[in-house]
């Protein structure tokens, strides 16, 4: 039989700690988030989860992203007797956003300690939560006859060994996705200095090159100014005699070739 609000509000004040009869919905008891979580990284090595529990002072914010795993630590130390058992979810609120209870379904009678709930954002955005929250809730029901049972001791932190395989990140669409972001940074910075470089290279080419040609041109002018400077020079100089010069001859005179020397246009002043 599950135990009724009455009985809730008659006997959690022995069962569970800082009991409070507000806490008591109908035939359940809230259960608050406790001082003590855990949230698996992206995996990223700047992701500010990379530690391995994170101490939350009162009221203090933590967030299990999309996709993300998280242990949660409850507030209360919480007694099952032997003669019952005990049975604990998370409040419909918070699975609406997406939270599931991997964990859990039952506390063993003679169960003595904080309960420890491993949850796991399913939905599509990140779950803000904080300490103190009632995030959790516990049923009682009896057993059909009390059975001899030592004290199971429960929780009192989370422990190390739970957290050790998820401390690498889990490789949820939002831990890939921040992959892919920061990557994409990377390659577009990567990008750009190359560009950068290539442009300083394309200018530097085109220098060298208009240096060159320049130099070049400059070479050219010169060598041909020279030429030039030279061909004229050669000219001016008179050539070397060869025989009579033709001045010498006597008018109407017989070149050796057998030519007659006309005389100059105007020698004598008339024809
Ligand atoms: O989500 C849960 C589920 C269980 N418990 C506590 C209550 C339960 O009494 C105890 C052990 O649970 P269970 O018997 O299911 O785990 P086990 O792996 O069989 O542990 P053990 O070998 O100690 O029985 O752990 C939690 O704190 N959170």
């Amino acid at each position: 039989m599950f135990w009724g609000g009455e009985r809730l509000k008659a006997q959690l004040g022995a069962l569970i700690s800082d009991y409070d009869p507000q806490r008591v919905d109908r035939a359940a008891y809230r259960l608050r988030i406790g001082s003590e979580v855990y949230v698996s990284p992206t995996g990223e090595p700047n992701d500010p989860r990379n530690k391995p529990k994170t101490q939350l002072t009162f009221s203090q914010g933590f967030t299990i992203p999309a996709g993300q795993f998280g242990f949660v630590l409850t507030e209360e130390r919480v007694k099952v007797p032997k003669e019952a058992i005990a049975f604990i979810s998370i409040r419909a609120k918070y699975k609406f956003r997406g939270l599931v209870n991997v964990s859990g379904f039952h506390v063993d009678p003679a169960y003595e300690g904080r309960l420890l709930f491993s949850i796991f954002n399913a939905g599509p955005g990140p779950v803000h939560l904080s300490q103190g929250e009632e995030c959790f809730l516990i049923w009682y029901a009896d057993l059909d006859q009390p059975s001899d049972l030592p004290i199971k001791n429960g929780f009192d932190s989370i422990p190390s060994e739970l957290t050790g395989p998820i401390a690498g990140g889990l490789q949820s669409f939002a831990s890939l996705l921040s992959k892919i972001n920061e990557n994409d940074k990377k390659v577009g910075d990567r990008v750009s200095v190359v560009e950068r470089e290539q442009a300083v290279l394309k200018w530097a080419t085109a220098l060298v090159v208009g240096a060159v040609l320049t130099l070049g041109l400059k070479d050219c002018s010169l060598s041909r100014a020279s030429t030039a400077l030279q061909t004229s020079a050669t000219s001016a100089v008179p050539a070397p005699p060869t025989g009579t010069p033709p001045a010498a001859r006597p008018l109407g005179a017989t070149t050796p070739q057998g030519n007659t020397s006309a005389p100059p246009p105007h020698a004598g002043g008339k024809p």
